[in-house]
Order: C-alpha cells, then structure tokens, then sequence
C-alpha cells in the first residue's frame, strides 16, 4: 500500500491518512540516518517524532524539506521513514545525499555580517537561534563577524583577502546593513576589475557572489520585495536551497563624482524629510518613520527644481502596469542590453512635494504593494514618480492610497515614468561651481525654515534618501545597472497551494 519512486524529484505516497505528497530534491534540505540504537539522534529530535521504529520496521532515517507555510512564509519540516533493511535505509540516504551533491547552486561556505543594532537590536539572537541551527543542519560552513561600527562590513568586504572561497554573503540587519554589503561587493568588484566608479557613463562589472539577507531591520524592504515576507527563517532556507534573483543598481554622481548606490528608493522631499527627521530618532526603532512621517507630513514642504529623465521606451512593461514582478517573471530572465535607440531626455520643472525613484516596489509591511507596485528587480530600470505641489488633503489620499488596492499614480498632481537614467537639479543651482556654494547657504536658510515654519515658507533643498541614508547632495545624476547583483532570493511566489503533510510513514 505504499510506493517511494526518484524520477527526477523524491517522491513517497504516505500510508497515514491515505495521503500523497511529492518534494522536489532541490527542495529537500538534509537526509539524516537515524541511531536508533541509542534511541535518541544527536541533536535531540527523536522525542518528536510520531511514530517509532517496529520490529518489522527498525532502521530509520530523517528528510528535512521545505514547507511552504502562510503568506510567503517557509518553514522546514521533517518526515521520518522507517524501514526493514539496513541497507535499503542506507541505500535511501546515499542516494538522497548524491542528488543533494548534483545541486551545485547551492552554497557551502558562507561570509556572514551581523549588525547587532539594526531595528530591534535582534540581530545576534535571531541568527544564533534560527539560522545558525538551519546553516548546520544544511551542512554549511560560516565565517561570521558581528559588526563593531558602522561601515564595517563594507570596509572588510573591500578588503578582505579570499573572497572566492565563499559562495556568498550574507547579512544580518536592515537595508541599511544591506547597502553597505553591496557597496562593498560591488566596490571590490570594479577595483578587481580596473573600472572606474567615478565615471556615470562607465558600464559597471556584476558582482559574482550571491548575497543572503536575513531581516532584522526596521523596513526590510529589499528583503520583503524579492522573498514577499521578512522573515528570517524563509531567507535562511532561500540562502540554503541556493535561489538566485538578479537585481537591478542604480549609480548616484555628483559633479562627475561617485556619491552612492542605491537598489531600492532614492526619494528627494518627503521621504527625504522624513529619513533626515528620524535619523535623530533612532532610539525610537522601527517606530521613528511613524512619527516622522506624520511630523513631515504636517510641515508639507515643496521644492522646486528640474528632472531630466531618459524614458525606457524599449522596455516590454509601464509602471501602470497591474501585474507586479514575481518569480520567473519573463522581464527579469530577459538579458540585459544596451538599448540601441536610446531616447532622448525629456525635462520637467515645477514644484514638487516628493521625487522618488523606485527601482524595485519597495513594498515593505508598512506600504505591501510599495511605492511602485509594477517595479520590476532586475529590468534595468526605475520608475520615476513626481508629486508636484497639491494640498494636504491630495497628498494624505496618495499616501493612504499607498496602503489600498487604490492606484496611487491615478491622481492629476502625480505622474510616473520607467526610465534609465535621471538627473536632478533642484532650483538656484544653475551652473557646477557655484553649486555647493549656493547649497550650503540654502541648506542653511533650509534649516531655518524647518525650526521656524511660517506660513508660505518652503525650504530651498531637501535630502536625498537614498536606501535609508542621506546623500550630501541635492543636484544628482542617476544610471541604471542592470542585474549588477545577485541575492539568495527568487522574487514572490504566487500564492501557494496549502500542503499537509504527516511526520512519519513507512518505506
Ligand atoms: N556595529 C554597528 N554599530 C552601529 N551602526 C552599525 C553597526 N553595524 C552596522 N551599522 C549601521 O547601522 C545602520 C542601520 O542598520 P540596519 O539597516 O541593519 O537597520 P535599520 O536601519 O533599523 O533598518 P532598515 O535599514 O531596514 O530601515 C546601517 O546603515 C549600518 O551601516
Ligand atoms: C496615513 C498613512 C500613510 C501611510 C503611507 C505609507 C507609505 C509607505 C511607503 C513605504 C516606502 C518605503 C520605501 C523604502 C525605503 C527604504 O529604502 C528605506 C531604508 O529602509 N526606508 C526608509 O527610508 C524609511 C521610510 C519610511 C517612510 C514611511
Ligand atoms: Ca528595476
């Protein structure tokens, strides 16, 4: 009444409640043989077992796999079977251990990053006790460095020698830590390569080594676009199965001189308001953005200024668009190529309460769609989205429409264009030289006006926030890096098909 068959993937018909269910190897973690003689296995899980071994049945062993759970969630499940002969069990493990061997995505040896100071101050806690354990049973070796300041891990990774024994990296923290990773990688990958950063034109080398993040921020909105859920133990078995999703990076210069990268949002006015706000609130966590984004939100600065912006006309998507990016999206396994027509530059001046650049949706749990629901990872391009100058009233209705089904982009003062590249430069900054000099005396009557608001007073510049940090500069230019990088991800799944499972059957 039972029949187990490899063809391609593990399959077992389970004899407990006329159940079938079928794992694919490349979803099977571990195969584990059982000591049954000393009736208990090394790390103690014997005791939950359902069933015990028979007389007819005494050799055992344990397949750990990935079991899809609610709202993205993964979870690692065992199932346990029992069978007559040593060598048949034997036999089972081996040939389980060799197709896991096949699987050559999969990594062995892993650099890991804690910031034990992101979001709630989790970090080390969460990785010792939930995926430190997972990493081990999945027989991966570590390297882990608990970060001491800020920059560390960028530092190091630019650095460090050997960075090809690893098959990649992983972070412990927020977006925060997860720019710096790839500020790193991607950094020591253009020095590898002789290519200058400095350059906006120059076309930049990608990076070879995956990177894992495990969430333990206050957004967690890279982590949450391209796994659908920030939850550390789903991205611990992401990492383990050795998924691999491209994503796009964009290049920030200023003067002709390389500022940052940024793979998520670069928002100028409101979101840059509100990071430069909570920057000063951090002992507040995750909580800090509620509070400034009201408090911005209230003080309703506009900033005037001129965008200039390359339109994607080539691309197959727009940022209307209804279907977002999930996994296998057909945009993302396109390659990436240089546009041979590429259009010209279109220019926009006006008064504007927001400027953001999403390259991907930036969906996070506060906003689950994000800034740009039909952002795609790894298209090579971002969805410029303005909000001119409107009343309260409009702009809260945009920003409420961020958490409904609602188009945020179907409102008279917003538009969104996908493009390749972007400039700004905000208004008074005519030519280079005199930029930073008429910068530092506006940012001043800037801050003035922030500490003392007076009907009708808007602020000359505000602050880029690019990935969560400020940028030293208003006037910026803007490249997209198509697929520059890879993550241990594999975007959204469409909803799965809910599986039960029992934890023991019998070969
Ligand atoms: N040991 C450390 N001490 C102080 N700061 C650190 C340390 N390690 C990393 N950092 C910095 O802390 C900043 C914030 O970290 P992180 O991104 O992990 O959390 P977060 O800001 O709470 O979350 P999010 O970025 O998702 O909003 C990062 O920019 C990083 O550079
Ligand atoms: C009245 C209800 C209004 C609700 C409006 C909700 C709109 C939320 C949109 C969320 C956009 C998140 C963009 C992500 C940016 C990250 O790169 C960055 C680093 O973590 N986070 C922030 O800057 C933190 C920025 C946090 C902003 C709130
Ligand atoms: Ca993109």
């Amino acid at each position: 009444n039972f029949k187990i068959s490899v063809c391609g993937f593990f399959q077992s018909a389970l004899t407990i409640d006329q159940q079938s269910h079928s794992v694919s190897v490349s979803e099977i973690l571990a195969v584990q043989e059982l000591d049954l003689e000393s009736g208990t296995k090394d790390d103690g899980r014997w005791q939950k077992m359902s069933q015990k071994p028979t007389e007819a049945y005494p050799y055992a062993f344990t397949v750990s796999y990935v079991r899809r759970a609610r709202k993205h969630r993964w979870r690692c499940t065992d199932v346990t079977f029992f069978c007559p002969e040593w060598a048949l069990c034997q036999q089972w493990v081996q040939t389980i251990k060799e197709q896991l061997a096949e699987l050559t995505s999969r990594p062995k040896h892993l650099l890991v990053y804690i910031n034990p100071y992101g979001g709630k101050q989790q970090g080390t806690c969460i990785y010792e006790q939930k995926v430190a354990p997972l990493f081990a049973r999945a027989s991966i070796s570590t390297d882990v460095i608990v970060t001491e300041h800020a920059n560390h891990a960028r530092d190091h990774l630019r650095t460090v020698a050997e960075l090809k024994q690893y098959d990649g990296v992983v972070c412990v923290g927020g977006d925060g830590m997860f720019s710096e990773i790839v500020h790193g990688l991607v950094s020591r990958t253009q020095k590898d390569n002789g290519v200058d950063q400095n350059s906006p034109e120059e076309k930049l080398v990608a990076c070879s080594l995956r990177i894992g993040i495990i969430p333990a921020g206050s957004t967690d909105c890279i982590c949450y676009g391209t796994v659908g859920i920030n939850d550390p133990v789903t991205s611990a078995l992401h990492i383990i199965v050795g998924d691999s999703q491209p994503m796009d990076v964009c290049s920030v210069h200023h003067n002709k001189t390389f500022l940052k990268y940024s793979v998520s949002l670069l928002g100028y006015g409101f979101y840059g308001d509100v990071l430069a706000d909570s920057e000063r609130k951090r002992w507040m966590g995750p909580a800090r953005y509620d509070f400034s984004g009201f408090k911005t939100f209230l003080t309703h600065h506009y900033y005037e200024g001129t965008v200039s912006f390359q339109p994607a006309t080539d691309t197959l998507g727009t940022p209307r668009d209804k279907s977002p990016c999930r996994a296998g999206c057909v945009l993302t396994s396109l390659l990436c190529s240089t546009p041979e027509n590429e259009g010209g530059w279109r220019v926009i001046r006006g008064k504007f309460l927001a400027i953001n650049a999403a390259s991907m949706s930036c969906a996070c749990p506060r906003s689950p769609k994000g800034l740009s629901p039909a952002a795609h990872l790894a298209d090579g391009t971002t969805d410029l989205i303005l909000v001119r100058k409107c009343s309260r009233f409009n702009f809260l209705r945009h920003l409420i429409r961020h958490t409904s089904k609602d188009d945020q982009f179907d409102m008279t003062f917003v538009e969104v264009h996908r493009v390749r590249r972007f400039r700004f430069l905000p208004r008074h900054c005519q030519n280079d030289s005199e930029q930073d000099l008429r910068e530092n005396g506006k940012r001043l009557f800037g801050q003035i006006c922030r500490d003392h608001p007076a009907r009708g007073c808007s602020p000359a510049f505000s602050s880029w926030n690019c990935d969560g940090e400020i940028l030293p500069h208003a006037a910026i230019e803007v490249g997209v890096h198509c697929q520059l990088i890879k993550l241990f991800a594999r975007g959204i799944e469409e909803p799965p098909v809910f599986e039960d499972v029992a934890a023991t059957c019998a070969i």
